[in-house]
């Protein structure tokens, strides 16, 4: 059912391109939710009693009425009013069963409030926001006024971005050329690079591989320089909500049904309880449309995971399935002699086995921090490994415990990164939407760096973009277009808006730097599945980064998906790790209360058993992996407890899911070896509030 009144009439606006005839045109505020809103009847059509859509106004509609630079103060404000330290409690845990529960209420009989914009992007990292810069910058230099609305889960733009980070300046260059004056944070170069072999008490240097050179390069918290992104964006205009997520895909179809593309996206809905019925607060997520959504959700994207798979975006073009790492990560403030800026350092080796791929980092930032941390390649075999645990226990080697003695630790956090490179990126644009940065997969796992594919993948998805807006717009002033708009009504004009199918796009990030970098590594990560494992992929990534440089006929596949390379229990050792000690290594909870992670605890779970099977869950993961996920989990999010007397699900075991820890990572729904969780999105501004990661 399309909502009673289009938000564009609303407005009073058509929501669509349109000529910028003075500056005031570009500096008019940003149509607020408010004003989308106004004059609207938030309709619930059968369940919903009239007291609920007559409620007083709510948290969220209070929210709604704000500015986005309001709201997302707004946002920040309840966040910390909300917080929640992580408690092992039981009262806290939620029996997603509960949760999951049939609570007679139908969401999909809510109608919604739908907005149109030109350009809907879906998540605020680099590349989201590179895109949204760069559309603003063209459509400023053609005079025209494009609408570009960005919708971000975390509460802040940054509050859910975790990386190294050192990172290429590359595309940054090329989207602001003065970066430097206009106060951007990066504040560190790198100055030295090192690469190290772990043993079990000692160290010695191997050869760097030129992709590891950071020469020009510098080291930043990303989550404080997709903070200035965004405030960038918003300086030209673009309209980002933070706190609202992108929570389902509004399908086009033909006429027998079939998902042919993508007209927008449903935001989350606020104010359901855990049961899933609506509370006083309860605020319908709205249905954005655009002829063109671009996805920017980073790695592992719900919607982009979506789409992939039902639009076959693998099989059209032949991809390898994208396969994942954990990485693991700590700021800390270490004593000022000990500190050394500029200094990048990778690992490998100790404490992973050498089953398992993966290696430190430990950048020095500016004003004496540490950026320390270890990425576990999410392939591994032994269902007993914790990628939190072989972290903790690395910080007590001599290489590491040195360095942090007497310092503290400011931040954790904890988010999987592509490691399928160049074989793994599927069909980039379909119609109606495009896959930008790490949603599509342009991380180069050798160098460990995907911002600067990333943001340049939103640029050149922006100037295919802008092209097309304006042959549309042109054909429309041509003719017959033009007269159907007017004629119909803003409903039919939402339905009949031509979506952007952006194959241009893909031409031209085929001549860009960012597809010739991956394609010179692209041998690299999988060399490692070769049966001389470790040693063997060690050995030919020398041969193809020194030599080689990619130039080979031959492209070595990934050997599937992560989960599939998981082992049963009953084949593997269980593996003892030493309890931390609190001044260098830390348990799970005391770190996770440092990301500062909230969820509001009256609200469905968003990590979903698929098909409510949680005895079948139980059965596998804990009969035949001996619980993986309460170790892959780096939140400790998973737990299966004895039961007693109560629910049993399988072997006297209880699941319970602490979704109120949730940092965002998505291990889960790689890991999981019955691919039985799916990550939905929570309520948006909820998860982590990441500010130095
Ligand atoms: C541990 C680690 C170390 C790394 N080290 C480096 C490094 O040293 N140098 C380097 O260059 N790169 C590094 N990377 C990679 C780099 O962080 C990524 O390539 C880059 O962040 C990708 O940008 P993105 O915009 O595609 O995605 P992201 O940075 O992941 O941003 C995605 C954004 O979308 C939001 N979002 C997601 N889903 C939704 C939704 N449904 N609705 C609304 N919002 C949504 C998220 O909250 C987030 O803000 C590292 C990554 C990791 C995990
Ligand atoms: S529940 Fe899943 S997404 Fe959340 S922190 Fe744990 S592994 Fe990561």
């Amino acid at each position: 059912m399309i909502a009673p009144r289009l938000a564009a009439a609303a407005a009073g606006s058509s929501g669509a391109l349109s000529s910028a005839s003075s500056s005031a045109a570009r500096t008019t505020a940003p149509r607020t939710l408010s004003a989308l809103r106004s004059g609207t009847t938030f309709g619930l059509s059968r369940n919903l009693s009239s007291s609920v859509i007559s409620s007083p106004r709510s948290d969220a509609r209070a929210h709604a009425s704000r500015t986005p630079l309001e709201s997302r103060r707004f946002l920040n404000t309840s966040a910390s009013a909300h917080q929640a330290t992580p408690v092992d409690d039981a009262t806290a845990r939620v029996d997603q069963e509960a949760a999951d529960s049939d609570a007679g209420f139908n969401l999909e009989d809510v109608e919604r409030v739908t907005d149109v914009a030109d350009v809907l992007i879906v998540g605020g990292g680099p590349a989201g926001l590179s895109a949204a810069i760069r559309i603003k910058q063209l459509a400023e230099q053609k005079g025209e006024e494009i609408r570009v609305v960005l919708l971000e889960k975390g509460a802040e733009v940054g509050n859910h971005i975790l990386s190294g980070a050192v990172i290429q300046t590359n595309a940054l260059d090329e989207l602001f050329p003065d970066w430097k004056e206009l106060g951007a944070p990066l504040n560190q170069p790198a100055t030295e690079d090192q690469m190290r072999f772990l043993t079990p008490t000692g160290s010695f240097p191997m050869p760097k591989p030129p992709q590891m050179s950071n020469e020009g390069n510098y080291i930043v918290s990303l989550s404080r320089f997709t903070a200035w992104l965004g405030e960038k964006a918003e300086e030209l205009g673009v309209e980002i909500y933070p706190g609202f997520a992108g929570a389902k895909l509004v399908w086009e179809t033909d006429e027998a049904g079939n998902k042919i593309g993508i007209k927008g996206v449903t935001t989350n809905e606020i104010g359901l309880g855990k049961d899933g019925q609506p509370k006083d607060s309860f605020e319908p997520g709205m249905e954005f449309h655009a002829p063109l959504t671009l996805f920017a959700e980073g790695a592992h994207g719900s919607l982009s995971q979506q789409v992939i798979k039902d639009l076959k975006l693998r099989e059209a073009v032949g991809a390898d399935e994208q396969t994942y790492g954990l990485g693991v990560k700590e700021v800390w403030k270490v004593k000022p002699e000990k500190h050394k800026a500029g200094l990048c350092t990778h690992t490998l080796g100790w404490p992973l086995p050498l089953d398992t791929y993966g290696g430190s980092w430990c950048y020095h930032m500016e004003d004496n921090m540490v950026s320390v941390g270890l990425v576990v390649g999410l392939d591994y075999p032994n269902p007993y490994l914790s990628p939190f645990r072989e972290f903790q226990k690395m910080k007590h080697h001599p290489f590491f415990a040195d360095l942090l003695e007497g310092g503290e630790c400011v931040a954790y956090g904890a988010r999987a990164l592509n490691e399928g490179g160049y074989q793994s990126i599927p069909k980039l644009h379909f119609p109606g939407g495009a896959l930008i940065g790490c949603s599509a997969g342009f991380l180069n796992v050798p160098k460990i760096k995907g911002t600067h594919n990333a943001m340049k993948s939103g640029m050149l998805a922006a100037d295919a973009a802008v092209d097309a807006l304006l042959a549309q717009k042109a054909s429309a002033a041509d003719g017959e277009a033009a007269a159907q708009s007017e004629s119909e009504s803003d409903e039919e004009e939402i339905e009949l808006k031509p979506r952007i199918d952006l194959a241009e796009y893909k031409k031209l990030l085929d001549g860009s730097w960012v597809m010739e970098e991956l394609k010179e590594v692209r041998n690299l990560r999988p060399s490692f599945h070769s049966p001389l494992g470790f040693w063997g992929g060690i050995a030919y990534s020398g041969l193809d980064s020194l030599i080689l440089k990619g130039r080979t006929p031959w492209t070595f596949h990934h050997a599937g998906e992560d989960r599939a390379q998981t082992k049963p229990a009953s084949e593997c050792k269980p593996i003892e790790y030493p309890r931390p000690d609190g001044k260098i290594s830390f348990d799970i909870l005391t770190s996770v209360s440092r990301t500062g992670t909230n969820h509001a605890e009256d609200q469905p779970v968003h990590l979903h058993v698929k098909g409510g099977d949680y005895a079948g869950h139980t059965e596998r993961n804990v009969g035949t992996y001996d619980g993986l996920l309460g170790r892959a989990c780096p939140a400790a999010v998973y737990e299966y407890v004895d039961a007693e007397g109560g629910e049993e699900h399988a072997r006297g075991t209880k699941f319970n899911i602490s979704s109120q820890n949730c940092i965002h990572c998505k291990t889960c729904s790689i890991k999981v070896p019955d691919a039985s969780i799916e990550w939905r999105v929570p309520e948006g501004g909820g998860g982590p509030k990441y500010s130095l990661t």
